[in-house]
């Protein structure tokens, strides 16, 4: 079987590129007392000696054409597999898509993060990408509901965007049903490097979104900057994710600087738009940035003979894809907020 290489080298990456849909569940021990399970491909738990009361999921590769957040989960397993880390909480890594992480792609069949919150299950359709979205529900599941109720989670799903961004890093903040954001998760995100955050305002299929609403986690899809190969990515502008998701899985707790709601660019989702038709453009092009606003009444989007205007002066693009299948999200349109007593 293969944990002997796997505890010799410590790289359960290339353990899960090799293989693509299915690993057998295999544990072990380290020296220091934290127990490594192998839940299958790509899924990997940790479970220190003494564990804190934190339960924390951090996942990449959910679109596997995102390298820079794999190559930053690969260092952090690595690095507690041969002991270089310990850790302080029980911490589940997620590598999502491991198929598509070898053909560089987004996904192989379906976009595994439109899967979750029982998408998987839905329709006649089946491929790996609904199965796997299926067992990630369930391992998520586990994870969180095998120990005690009442302990705090938290599952950062880790993301870049395929088009550049006046804002580099951002965060996805999944829609909370009137709960009241957190304060200490925009602290938390700071120290990641990302100032900029989205308030989804609905329902979604993500697999943030799934943490958020079926076990009342704190979850973002957290975009760190843009699609790269392996091997491209600038990991120098990493560094202070790095170091915080480090913090965070190794220190009983973390220090943040004081909230400051200056530090931060809010938005709201103002609208979303979906492809409905063959015929769906956009008026600007493949180089117009995140975050990019438009004049009141500008064309935002064509869908067949449907014309989005901006309906606000300054509207903002986020996401914009064309290419995506029949019935999802091409774009999402932002406009700022502030900081308000909606936020405790
Ligand atoms: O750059 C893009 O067009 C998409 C980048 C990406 O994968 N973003 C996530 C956002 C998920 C969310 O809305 O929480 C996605 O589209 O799945
Ligand atoms: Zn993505």
């Amino acid at each position: 079987m293969y944990l002997e290489e796997l505890k010799t080298s410590g790289d359960f990456l290339s353990l899960t590129r090799n293989n693509e849909f299915s690993l057998p569940a295999q544990q072990f021990t380290l020296s220091n007392g934290t127990v490594v399970e192998v839940i299958d491909t790509g899924v990997i738990q940790f479970t220190p000696a003494n564990y804190g009361n934190k339960d924390i999921v951090l996942s990449s590769a959910v679109h596997g054409n995102e390298t820079a957040p794999i190559e930053i989960c690969d260092e952090l397993i690595t690095a507690v597999i041969k002991e270089e880390l310990q850790l302080a909480h029980r911490v589940l890594f997620i590598f999502g898509n491991p198929k598509s992480i070898n053909i560089g792609e987004r996904f192989v069949e379906e976009n595994l993060n439109r899967l979750f919150n029982g998408v998987h299950g839905q329709g006649s359709v089946m491929n790996e990408e609904r199965k796997r979205a299926a067992n990630l529900e369930q391992y998520v599941r586990e994870f969180f509901t095998s120990v005690e109720q009442g302990r705090y989670r938290c599952h950062y799903d880790l993301h870049t965007a395929i088009r550049g961004s006046k804002n580099e890093k951002f965060a996805v903040y999944p829609f909370l049903h009137g709960k009241p954001w957190k304060k200490s998760q925009l602290q938390f995100l700071l120290a990641c490097g990302v100032n900029t955050v989205l308030m989804m305002r609905s329902a979604a299929t993500t697999f943030s979104y799934f943490s958020s609403n079926q076990f009342a986690a704190d979850a973002f899809t957290i975009e760190l900057g843009q699609v790269k190969p392996f091997g491209e990515n600038d990991m120098s502008r990493f560094t202070k994710t790095k170091n915080t998701l480090t913090a965070l899985i190794s220190q009983a707790s973390i220090k943040y600087k004081n909230f400051n709601s200056s530090d931060f660019e809010l938005f709201q989702v103002h609208r979303t738009i979906n492809r409905t038709q063959q015929s769906f453009s956009f008026p600007f092009s493949d180089s117009a940035e995140n975050f990019t606003g438009f004049a009141q009444g500008e064309l935002l989007a064509s869908d067949g003979d449907t014309k989005y205007l901006a309906e606000v002066e300054g509207e903002a693009i986020i996401f914009p894809n064309a290419k995506v299948a029949l019935g999802q999200r091409a774009l999402l349109t932002v406009i700022p907020m502030e900081v308000d007593e909606r936020f405790v």
